[in-house]
């Protein structure tokens, strides 16, 4: 392998770009939230357009911003930001966006979904490019605002204008993203392994584990307490060193007994048939069949994902994590 990433930093970058450019954030959810915030914070000239008056409007307006309407803040747009939900990004360029566009305008993602899979072709007398943040909205914030900043994927879709490049790097840097730095990358690289991390690792398998080891315990006598800060509450602490210091930081701070049980157990646990599973998931996301079936899944009301969302609430470690939450809080650094 003696490929090396072209990765971009705040020396190489400058908002210039986009400076007196009107944009206009689309959504105020997890991502939109942050990156207006992060954008206005860095001089630039941000209007967050929604749908309908709700709580993201009142959040929006909380936030010192007024909002206005999708299209009222599209029609008066240089730049579009779609920070709305993947799924509903299709129906809100459809309705709301393409009849406003004009030569020259951007259309910017956070994630390359509805690009990749052609859920959204615009004209081509605009660029088309990408800042994804490889970190949740929150945190993208709340790292801007101490000073540092979350790693960010860019990429250019289409460049009508010769310049989508540096209007990318412009918009990783007003989110703090060139801080750390910013990794060039295809929509279809970011979309395939954005998709495969969260499955795989990131939301899907973490959560898993997490919850197969908790029930184990539980299943076994043991008290739910005890398996929620063994399984669930000290991974954070263990994913915390191996990101300031590596694996083999994490290695040199836990005990030898349990470097030796985790080597030997561990590749028994995650064997072969996991990452033969693992590479099965990796090929539906990259073959398309993930996005087929989540956009039917969609059509239809999104059943699944709500079923998830209320099992979870009314699993016995959510619950446990609610009544350990006083204990977690009080143990919590004060600076
Ligand atoms: N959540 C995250 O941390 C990350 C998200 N992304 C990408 O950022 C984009 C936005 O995702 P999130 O911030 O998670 O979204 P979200 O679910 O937090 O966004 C909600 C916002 O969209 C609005 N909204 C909800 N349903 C809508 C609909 N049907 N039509 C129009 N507006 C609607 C809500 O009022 C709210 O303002 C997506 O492309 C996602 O893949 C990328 C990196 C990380
Ligand atoms: C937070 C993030 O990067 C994810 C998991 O890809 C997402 O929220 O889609
Ligand atoms: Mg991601
Ligand atoms: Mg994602």
């Amino acid at each position: 392998m003696s490929h090396i990433a072209k990765i971009y930093t705040d020396r190489d970058t400058t908002l210039d770009p986009l400076k007196g450019k009107k944009i206009a954030v689309l959504g105020y959810g997890s991502q939109g939230r942050a990156w207006a915030l992060n954008l206005r914070d860095s001089g630039l000239h941000v209007t967050v357009g929604l749908e309908r008056e709700g709580k993201s409007w009142e959040q929006a307006k909380a936030d010192g911003f007024d909002p206005k309407k999708t299209e009222d803040a599209v029609k008066d747009a240089d730049v579009v930001i779609f920070l709305v939900p993947d799924m509903a990004q299709r129906l809100v360029y459809r309705e709301k966006v393409q009849p406003y566009i004009r030569d020259g305008m951007d259309i910017v993602f956070a994630h390359g979904f509805n690009i990749h899979y052609r859920l959204i072709e615009p004209p081509s007398n605009v660029d088309v490019y990408m800042v994804a943040p490889k970190g949740p909205g929150p945190i993208v914030r709340e790292f801007y605002v101490k000073g540092g900043g979350v790693p960010v994927l860019v990429a250019v879709h289409q460049n009508h204008s010769g310049k989508a490049m540096e209007k990318a790097l412009a918009i990783a840097k007003a989110l703090g993203g060139t801080r750390a730095g910013a990794i060039e990358t295809t929509f279809k690289e970011e979309t395939e392994t954005d998709l495969i991390g969260e499955q795989t690792i990131l939301v899907g398998g973490v959560m898993e584990l997490m919850k197969a080891a908790f029930e184990t315990l539980v299943e076994m006598g043991y008290q739910p307490e005890v398996a929620y800060f063994e399984t669930i509450n000290e991974l954070k602490m263990i994913v915390d060193l191996i990101y300031d210091k590596g694996f083999m930081g994490m290695l040199k701070a836990v005990s030898d007994t349990a470097k030796y049980g985790g080597f030997t157990v561990g590749k028994q646990v995650i064997n072969n048939e996991t990452r033969k599973r693992l590479r099965e998931a990796a090929e539906k996301v990259r073959s398309g069949k993930f996005a087929e079936e989540w956009i039917e899944e969609y059509g239809r009301g999104s059943p699944t994902l709500q079923k998830g969302m209320e099992d979870m609430d009314k699993s016995l470690e959510e619950q446990t994590g609610r009544r350990l939450k006083e204990i977690i809080e009080r143990g919590k650094p004060k600076s």
